[in-house]
């Protein structure tokens, strides 16, 4: 089994394992017994870190392979797993946020979560289905969305709060009326997509940064296959006897950010964990930075001609 290392939140004493499981599998469906395998198998190769939302519905096979995992001993207690899950937008209203989270601590059988994140900084209307309506889409109230977050951790129902998809500008705003600080943000981050600027503003905030779709999700609806695809990245892999998700995994990992990564597959599973014990040398590296740079994350469903978001540029405020 492999122990994977733990990075610091800002929140006293609390970590978070540096790579996690993925559980984001399209068509999102509560009725996938191979979510439910592959969370237990993941549990088996020693991943710790379980990332789910409401949105995908893996929270239910999630919680029953915990269930099973600790009625088989492969983990002593609850404590040590580390579960996020995501509050989806058609619940980020003030009002919806504590029943929303209690909703998701009973798909997934627990009394807490370990951290739990806004989505996307959009708000739909309550009740959206998804894939939801154009006239759906409507302003995020930051400020009484957040209290209503920050109500969740004072209430212990989750360990620490965060958010995902947020920019620069959208956490300044956020940090503008918080009384607790996002403990994470989680964003699309690979080689393909490095996040240089937000990396070092959230240093600088004490916001740590989860890296999700870090293989560029190919194959699914907000994937691309610009990094499984990348020369450059085929050329250090071949130059190391390591895969390509190996090198997009290492790199994630050398910058010191934690990593979520989608595998139901046990040798990629497996593969995916095997980072820890090799280097990328600096000529590697190097020539990972110089990799033309692209957004792959599916933001485009969210824009409309009467807003709140009027083109791609108010959704990442045009940051790269
Ligand atoms: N906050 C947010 O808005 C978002 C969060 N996420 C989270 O991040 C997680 C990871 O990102 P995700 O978008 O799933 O994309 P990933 O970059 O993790 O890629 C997943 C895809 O890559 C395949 N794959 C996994 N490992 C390997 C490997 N070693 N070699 C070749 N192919 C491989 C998987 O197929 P297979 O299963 O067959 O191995 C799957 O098709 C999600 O599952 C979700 O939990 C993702 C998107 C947005
Ligand atoms: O609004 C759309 C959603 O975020 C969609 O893009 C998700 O599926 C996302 O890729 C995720 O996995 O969290």
């Amino acid at each position: 089994m492999v122990t994977i290392p733990v990075a610091a939140l800002t929140s006293k004493g609390k970590t978070i394992p540096l790579v996690g499981f993925g559980t984001a599998e399209y068509p999102f469906s509560s009725s996938n017994e191979a979510s439910k395998e592959a969370a237990l198998h993941a549990i088996r190769l020693g991943y710790r870190h379980f990332d789910t939302a409401a949105l995908y519905q893996s929270e239910q096979p999630v919680g029953e392979a915990i269930a099973e995992a600790l009625s088989l001993g492969l983990v002593k207690s609850r404590d040590e797993l580390f579960i996020t899950s995501k509050l989806w937008a058609s619940n980020t209203h003030r009002h919806l946020v504590l029943p929303a989270l209690q909703n998701t601590l009973k798909n997934l059988g627990l009394e807490y979560l370990d951290l739990y994140l806004i989505h996307f900084p959009a708000s739909l209307r309550p009740g959206s289905g998804y894939p939801f309506k154009e006239d759906d889409i409507v302003a995020m109230d930051y400020e009484s969305v957040w209290e209503a977050m920050e109500e969740c951790q004072l209430l212990r129902l989750t360990k620490t709060i965060g958010v995902s998809n947020f920019t620069c500008k959208k956490l300044h705003k956020l940090l503008a009326t918080a009384k607790i600080p996002p403990a994470v943000n989680q964003v699309e981050m690979n080689p393909v997509w490095q996040q240089k600027k937000l990396r070092e503003f959230c240093e600088e905030k004490g916001i740590h940064i989860t890296a999700y779709s870090p293989l560029g999700a190919k194959g699914t609806p907000w994937g691309t296959s610009r990094v499984m695809d990348s020369e450059i990245l085929k050329e250090i892999a071949t130059s190391k006897g390591k895969t390509v998700a190996q090198v997009c995994l290492k790199w994630i990992y050398a910058q010191g950010v934690s990593v979520v990564v989608k595998s139901f597959d046990k040798e990629r599973m497996k593969e995916n964990l095997d980072i820890f014990d090799w280097k990328l040398n600096a000529e590697d590296l190097h020539k990972i930075e110089q990799i033309p740079q692209s957004r792959g994350s599916l933001a485009e469903i969210y824009v409309t001609e009467k807003g709140p978001f009027k083109s791609i540029e108010d959704i990442w405020d045009g940051e790269i």
